[in-house]
Order: structure tokens, then sequence, then C-alpha cells
């Protein structure tokens, strides 16, 4: 009991946060400089040079997945349906995920790592992201599909980086928030007025979704992918996580619902495609309803345990880092000179103003204005 409240207290130590952040940050841009190494490859066997940056895309994403799983110690609950469960992990999918949490990529991640196609996960992510250290330069190897949110735009570059996906080589899940933005009230509230001259039926917990990047998705995967995972994610008690409270050792309790959905089920016509995708947010909405009205999602509960795997890699860089900082710091506070006292302190300070900012980047109160504002009105 006593032992539990200490680890729970070093948690919360500023000093433990620095060293998770130090080691996340050192060996992720470790990892971006061997991505860089195998760009040669690429040329003389692109098939192999994917797989690699799987692995080394595993690295980094997967100390998330530890510092939730095992750090947190974060459950995380899935609710599907045993006849599908087998095809998990087994077949490219499309995911189509609710918008709501700070952490929901974190818990995404998670279940991604459990039915192992954790490396080769795949996004449509905002280009703004692509800007952020370690994460989003790993994406440009992993081809991570980007997208400015100004179709014009889009249209020709997202069509394309579909295509290259056709021959991936390794089993992934696309992930698609089709609401394309985190849900506020304010983006709720301008979602309803469209969705009401468009005559459309309004949503209580979700925004209105935008179809056009599903739809091409459909098309341009059909074929390569195999079925689309609904996928509806709450936490327990009316939670709000946040990376801060993960990283201060709170733990929360994920609830997942996924219903596979055949690919070759979904109307192929955009115009059929997008009545078919705003009639699934209705069904969304009515197992968030659901969750409300009983703490539970429908049908059975089928949880994959969590693996090893993510904490090993976690301490295997934290066996290879920590030890030369400690030397390095030792060794700089011996010298006893001013010069190396203040270089460790600069240092240690912008650690923690970079990894601030990144964190930032996660927080919804910082978020974007897309969608706050009628798009037909802009
Ligand atoms: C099972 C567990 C999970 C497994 C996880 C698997 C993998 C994990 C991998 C990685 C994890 C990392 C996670 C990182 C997350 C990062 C996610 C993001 O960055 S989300 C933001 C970017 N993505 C998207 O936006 C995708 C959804 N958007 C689209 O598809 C869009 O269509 C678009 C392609 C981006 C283009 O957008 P744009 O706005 O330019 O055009 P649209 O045509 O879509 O919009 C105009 C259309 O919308 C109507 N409209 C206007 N205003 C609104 C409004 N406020 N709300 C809703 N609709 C609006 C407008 O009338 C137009 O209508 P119409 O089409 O009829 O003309
Ligand atoms: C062990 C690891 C410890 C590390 C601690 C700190 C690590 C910091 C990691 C930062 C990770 C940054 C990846 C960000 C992914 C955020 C995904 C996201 O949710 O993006 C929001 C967009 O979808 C929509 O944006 P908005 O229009 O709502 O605005």
């Amino acid at each position: 009991m006593i032992r539990m409240g200490i680890l729970q207290v070093l948690k919360t130590q500023l000093l433990c946060h620095l060293i998770i952040c130090y080691v996340f940050l050192v060996s992720g841009f470790i990892i971006n400089l061997l991505q860089l190494c195998t760009l040669p490859l690429w040329y003389i066997n692109k098939q192999l040079a994917r797989r690699i940056n799987c692995r080394l895309g595993y690295s980094v994403s997967s100390q998330l997945v530890a510092l939730l799983e095992w750090w947190s110690g974060t459950e995380c609950t899935l609710y599907t349906d045993p006849e599908s469960y087998p095809f998990y992990g087994k077949e490219n999918a499309i995911v189509v995920l609710n918008h709501n949490f700070e952490i929901d990529f974190m818990t995404g991640w998670t279940f991604c790592e459990r039915f192992g196609v954790l490396g080769s996960s795949k996004v449509l992510a905002k280009k703004e992201l692509s800007f952020v250290p370690v994460i989003g330069w790993m994406w440009y190897f992993l081809e991570i599909v980007f997208c400015k949110r100004k179709w014009e735009e889009d249209r020709k570059t997202v069509v394309q980086s579909l295509h290259n996906l056709r021959d991936y080589p390794e089993n992934f899940w696309f992930l698609l928030h089709c609401e394309g933005t985190r849900f506020t009230e304010k983006k709720h509230k301008i979602s309803m007025e469209v969705a009401e001259k468009k005559g459309l039926p309004k949503l209580k917990y979700h925004l209105l979704p935008r179809t056009k990047g599903f739809c091409v998705t459909v098309q341009n995967l059909r074929g390569t992918v195999t079925a689309v995972y609904d996928s509806t994610l709450n936490f327990r008690n009316n939670e709000m996580p946040t990376l801060l409270g993960v990283l201060n050792g709170k733990k929360y309790h994920a609830d997942l619902y996924v219903r596979r959905i055949p690919l070759d089920t979904i109307p192929e016509e955009e115009s059929e495609c997008a009545a078919w995708l705003y009639k699934l947010y209705q069904d969304k909405d009515e197992f968030q309803e659901h969750y409300r009205q009983t703490g539970r999602f429908p049908g059975p509960i089928t949880s994959p345990p969590r693996r090893p795997w993510a904490l090993l890699n976690w301490l295997f860089w934290v066996c290879l880092l920590v030890y030369p900082l400690c030397m390095l710091l030792l060794q700089m506070l011996l010298s006893g000179s001013t010069f190396s006292v203040v270089c460790t302190f600069v240092f240690c300070l912008a650690v923690s103003v970079g990894i601030r900012w990144m964190i930032g980047q996660t927080e919804i109160d910082k978020g974007s204005n897309y969608g706050n504002k009628d798009a037909n009105k802009q």
C-alpha cells in the first residue's frame, strides 16, 4: 500500500518527467536519423525500406503506448462482436473514430499495438502535425497522408498518397477522424447549423462528418482494404483525459466499441457514400447515448491483453540513454565550472520548453480554428 503511494508520488515528480521526455526526444532524434539513412534503400528495395521504417516507427510510438499502459496503468476495454475479432490485425482496414479526446491518438495506438499493427498504422492527418519533431518527421517515412483541410489543394496529394499505399507490405489500419477537428461546443453548434441546412438530423455527441476524405479513401483503397472499423471511444466517469495527466501517472479507463463493416457493402458513388457516412455518424451518436445512459457500449467485451513489447522497447532506450546522461551531468557539475552548470540548466530548460510545446499540440484549447466557421461562409 505504502509502496504504491510512493510510486504514485514519484510519477508526479518533475525529475521523472524530465527523464521520460529526454529519453523520448533523444531516442526519437536517433530514430529520425536512422530513418533518413534508409532513404537510399528506397531506390534499391522499397519494400524492405518500408518494413524497416515500420520497426523504427514502432520504437517511437510504442513509447507513448508504454506511457499509457504501464506508467499510467490506463485500462483499455474493447467491445466487439467475437466473429469480427479474428480479423483484427490480419487485414488492412479503414478506422473511423470520433475525435473528442486529447489522448485519443494514444488510445488508438494502444489498440494498434495489441493487434500488432502499430508500426504500420496510418492516418489522414492535418499538415501542421508533419512539423512536430520526432513524431511528425517519423510520419514522412511511414507514408502518412497529410491534408491542409482545403479540398481544392488536397484532392491531388491525398489521392496520390492513397495510391502509394496500395502495395504496402504490412497490414495497416488507416485512421480517419471524419469530423476533421476535435469536438468543442462552438464547433458543434456551427456544424449542426450546417447539418440543418443540409436537411440532416442533428447529432448530440459528434460534429457533422466531412465526407470527402472518407469517400476518396474508400474509392482509392478498394481492393487493398477489406473492411471499415466503425470505432467509438469514450472514457469512464465522464473523464476528459490529458497527456499531462498520463505523464503524472493518472489512470484512466478507455472503452472502445468497434463494428467491422465489409468494404464491399459501402457504396462507391460519391453522394451515396457521403449519405452512408452521415448515417454511420447517426448510429455512432446512438452508441454514445447508450454509453451515457448505461455506462457501457452494446455487445460483448472481447479485450486483447497488453503485450510486453512496448515496455521492453522503452526500457531498452532508458538503459541506453539515462546512464550517459547521468555521467555527463556529473562530470559537468564536478568540473565546478559556472559555464558547465549554466549549459546544463539551459539544456534542461530547452528540453522542457520543447516538450511542453509538443504536448500543447495535443491540447484541445490550443486547437485550430477549423470548423469554427461554416466553410461555405468563409
Ligand atoms: C481502433 C483504434 C484506432 C486505430 C488507430 C489507427 C491508426 C492510428 C494512427 C495514427 C494515430 C495518430 C493520430 C493523429 C491524429 C491526427 C488527426 C488529424 O489530424 S484530424 C484532421 C485531419 N483529418 C481530417 O480532416 C479528415 C477528415 N476530413 C476530411 O475528410 C475532409 O473532407 C478533407 C479531405 C480534409 C477536406 O476538407 P475541406 O474542409 O476542405 O472540405 P470538405 O469538402 O470536407 O468541407 C466542405 C463541406 O463541409 C461542409 N461544411 C462546412 N462547414 C462545416 C462544418 N462546420 N461542419 C461540417 N461540415 C461543414 C460544407 O457545406 C461542404 O459540404 P459539401 O461537401 O456538401 O459541399
Ligand atoms: C514516453 C513519451 C513521453 C513523451 C512526452 C511528451 C511527448 C509529446 C508527444 C507529442 C505528440 C504529438 C503528436 C500529436 C498528435 C495529436 C493528434 C491530434 O489530436 O491532432 C489534432 C487534430 O486531429 C485536429 O486538430 P484540431 O483541428 O482539433 O486543432
